[in-house]
């Protein structure tokens, strides 16, 4: 399952411009050949837990618990319905089932990747320190290659994890991010964008488009400029969010709507691949045919609506 958010800087000279992008991927061991440039982040062994809930973790557990600030239990709303990725007010009633039931399969032991790209200077990494570190550096130090932080949840009572992945901006190490988005043509403006929607299947991503910066913009500027940001989201089929790192505006609420509507596309795909196999399923024996195993349920789509 892919997420990918896609950023506009907003700056109070001049329209929002560049853009930076976080994805939520699947693990694919092809792309993991790349860190031989960066730090290794852990495996997914290394934060499994064993229970339902890691804030029951036994003491002997070598996983710290869940952050009391980081366990969700509503669906957090979309900034904006003009441009939401679903505008539901609760969690899909099928998930909110296999919580309570905890039959959410692997969900819980899973890490989803959430990559960021965009232009240089942009903000990515401010952002993700925002939400991970709760700092905020006014100095630009320029991310080089790749950087990441897994972050870890707890959504309707399961364990979720992010992986974040923070890319560098700059042309210089552009090499690195396109391992993940290999082909990539256009101009600057579109190259993230088109390239990771060339690399991955379209269907299995979350994409974010992210205003950043938003305290550098007055409120006139900033409706004129998000009439423009929720037309480009609506194109790419994005959620839209508008985020400040330096004042921490909107930015817990929007790595909350990540984790939370990647959990939800991830149990209802965990639901659909274990609908033919579930333990319980009612047997039915015709004599007249060969076909003896029958679901209770037919399979449903994986679908938010
Ligand atoms: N006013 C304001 N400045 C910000 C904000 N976020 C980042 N900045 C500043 O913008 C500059 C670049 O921020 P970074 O987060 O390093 O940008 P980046 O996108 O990670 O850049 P690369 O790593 O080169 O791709 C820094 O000087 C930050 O202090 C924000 O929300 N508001
Ligand atoms: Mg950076």
């Amino acid at each position: 399952m892919h997420v990918r958010i896609t950023y506009v800087n907003f700056r109070s000279d001049e329209e929002a411009h560049g853009t930076c992008s976080t994805e939520v991927l699947r693990r694919r061991d092809k792309r993991e050949k790349i860190r031989t440039a960066v730090k290794s982040p852990p495996k997914p062994s290394a934060i499994r837990t064993s229970g339902p809930s890691p804030l029951n973790l036994p003491t002997m557990s070598v996983l710290p618990p869940v952050r009391r600030d980081r366990v969700i239990a509503q669906l957090p709303q979309p900034f904006t319905k003009e441009a939401a990725l679903h505008t539901k007010n609760e969690f899909h009633s099928r998930v909110k089932t296999a919580c309570q039931e905890h039959k959410t399969g692997t969900v819980g032991f899973k890490i989803s990747k959430v990559i960021v790209v965009g232009d240089l200077a942009v903000g990515k990494t401010c952002l993700i320190n925002r939400f991970c570190k709760d700092t905020f550096d006014k100095n630009y130090k320029a991310t080089i290659g790749v950087d990441f932080e897994v972050e870890r949840f707890e959504v309707l009572g399961v364990p979720f994890s992010l992986q974040l992945w923070d890319t560098a901006g700059q042309e210089r190490f552009k090499c690195i991010a396109s391992t993940y988005y290999r082909g990539a043509q256009g101009s600057e403006r579109s190259f993230w964008l088109h390239d990771a929607m060339k690399e991955n299947d379209p269907s299995s991503v979350l994409l974010f488009l992210v205003g950043t910066k938003k305290d550098l913009i007055s409120p006139a500027q900033y409706s004129q400029v998000e009439q423009d940001a929720v037309r480009l989201a609506e194109e790419m089929k994005a959620e839209y969010w508008a985020v400040s790192a330096l004042s921490g505006e909107n930015v817990r609420e929007f790595f909350f709507r990540v984790a939370s509507l990647s959990f939800e596309t991830n149990v209802l795909a965990e639901l659909e691949k274990s609908g033919s196999r579930r333990v319980g399923d009612v047997v039915r024996i015709h004599s007249n045919t060969s076909n003896v195993y029958a679901t209770s349920k037919k399979k449903q789509s994986n679908c938010c609506k």
